[in-house]
């Protein structure tokens, strides 16, 4: 990994310098590099560490998700901004974040022991690489003269402030809404929050967080590449003025990606009235004024594409969504489904082995890399069961689907986010 920096003239980053944008943390050859170090560190933890101190480290494991929301709550990453590597004294933090002092040295010793911010010296603590990606873009000035940009341009923060609340509110409801088979409340978020709106709804009712879960999501999309998209299907194939649907297309990020690319698309963005209503205009007028146009459920397009949808819903509700898109289909029309693919934690030889598991994962490591890869697909899918009773989906489980709905699997590309093709069955 050293070398593949080196190669490069780039120095490998410090854990304990702010986070800076590196031309490797996209580079394939790196990334794989890091992946593996990354699953093998957790399976050498796993080995060598005494099996009761694991189980007792994951059980607590909840005071991570605490601790980070505390520290988001408070502001800590842009306190600790202001002083630099010789870091700030807890008095001051405490001041400045306008309460006691001793909890919050503690959440912040908790979490400098994971290597999430510095102690620098006795109660003193400073940001590192991890932490500050936690500074919200706004000053803390501004953001207490105006709580409503207080996660604007931060989807870090976000993201913490979306976990550590209803997430985790709903995460404690887990086990008994399973034990009691999934009927008691619609997901486990509405028991643990208690609610019956589902989560969209929910953050119609609660503004604050459902302006804080926006920005999270467009900072976990902006990650994707536009080749995921671009490359997904023959776009170019298609003729001058096709139609593509984007179902559940929130904005319409990804049409835009697609229309920067070939311009002969005509792209159809689809979402809640709300979305179309209001947020839609103002980011087309912003990004490609001219491509605005009033659209109607669109019958016989060339291409349905969803991304990031079929993994809110559980199997029932799914099917239901692509039948509706094959009933309004052509026979030549296609289904595009951008999500991710659940990739088992052993081997797999089943239909498009290769494209679930493209990544060979060196003896002994899992097969899904561990939590290098199949950590983040796992915890994002246990998520969505908590959200909305979703689910992320292998790759058999995506074929059934299809099968349930009058669409045949095609194509499966893979990747951090994989393209399956399907076309009428
Ligand atoms: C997780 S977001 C994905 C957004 C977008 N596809 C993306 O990848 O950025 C799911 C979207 O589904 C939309 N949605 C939920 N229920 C819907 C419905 N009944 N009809 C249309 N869209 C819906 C939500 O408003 C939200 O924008």
């Amino acid at each position: 990994l050293e070398a593949a920096y080196a190669k490069e003239g780039v120095p490998f980053p410090s854990l304990d310098a702010p986070n800076a944008a590196s031309p490797l943390a996209i580079d394939p050859e790196a990334s794989h590099l890091a992946r593996v170090a990354v699953a093998a560190a957790y399976q050498v933890i796993a080995t060598v560490r005494d099996p009761i101190e694991t189980v007792q480290h994951t059980a607590a494991s909840y005071y991570a998700s605490a601790a980070l929301g505390v520290s988001v709550d408070l502001h800590v990453a842009n306190i600790l901004k202001e002083g630099g590597d010789e870091g700030v004294h807890i008095d001051e933090i405490a001041a400045q974040a306008g309460v006691p002092g001793d909890g919050l040295a503690r959440v912040l010793r908790y979490l400098a022991t994971r290597h999430i911010f510095r102690e620098v010296k006795p109660d003193t603590f400073a940001n590192n690489r991890i932490s500050s990606t936690l500074i919200k873009k706004h000053l803390l000035a501004e953001i207490k003269a105006d709580p409503e940009v207080e996660y604007e341009g931060s989807p870090a923060a976000a993201t913490v402030g979306h976990h550590a609340d209803e997430g985790m509110k709903g995460a404690t409801a887990l086990s008994s809404w399973i034990r009691t088979g999934h009927t008691t409340w619609p997901a486990p978020f509405n028991q643990g929050n208690g609610t019956d709106l589902d989560l969209f709804k929910w953050f119609e009712v609660e503004p604050y967080r459902g302006r804080r879960f926006h920005v999270a999501m467009t900072g976990s999309m902006g990650r994707y590449p536009d080749e995921i998209f671009t490359n997904a299907f023959d776009w170019a194939a298609l003729p001058h003025g096709a139609q593509v649907v984007d179902v559940g297309a929130s904005v319409g990020t990804v049409t835009h990606t697609l229309l920067r690319t070939f311009p002969n698309l005509r792209g159809v963005v689809q979402d809640l009235e709300k979305c179309i209503a209001q947020d839609a205009p103002k980011y087309w007028d912003e990004n490609m004024p001219d491509a605005l146009q009033d659209g109607r459920p669109v019958q016989g397009a060339a291409v349905y594409f969803l991304r990031n949808v079929l993994h809110d819903w559980p199997d029932a509700a799914a099917a239901r969504i692509l039948s509706i898109l094959r009933g309004a289909s052509a026979p030549e029309s296609k289904l595009v489904i951008f999500d991710a693919i659940m990739p088992y934690a052993c081997a797999y030889d089943g239909p498009f082995a290769d494209a679930v598991a493209p990544v060979k994962a060196p003896w002994p490591l899992l097969a899904n890399m561990g939590m290098a890869l199949g950590g983040f697909v796992t915890w994002v899918d246990l998520h969505m069961l908590n959200a909305f009773n979703g689910k992320e989906r292998t790759v058999g489980e995506f074929i059934e689907l299809g099968r349930k709905s009058g669409w045949k699997l095609e194509s499966l590309r893979p990747g951090m986010m994989a393209a399956l093709v399907f076309s009428a069955a």
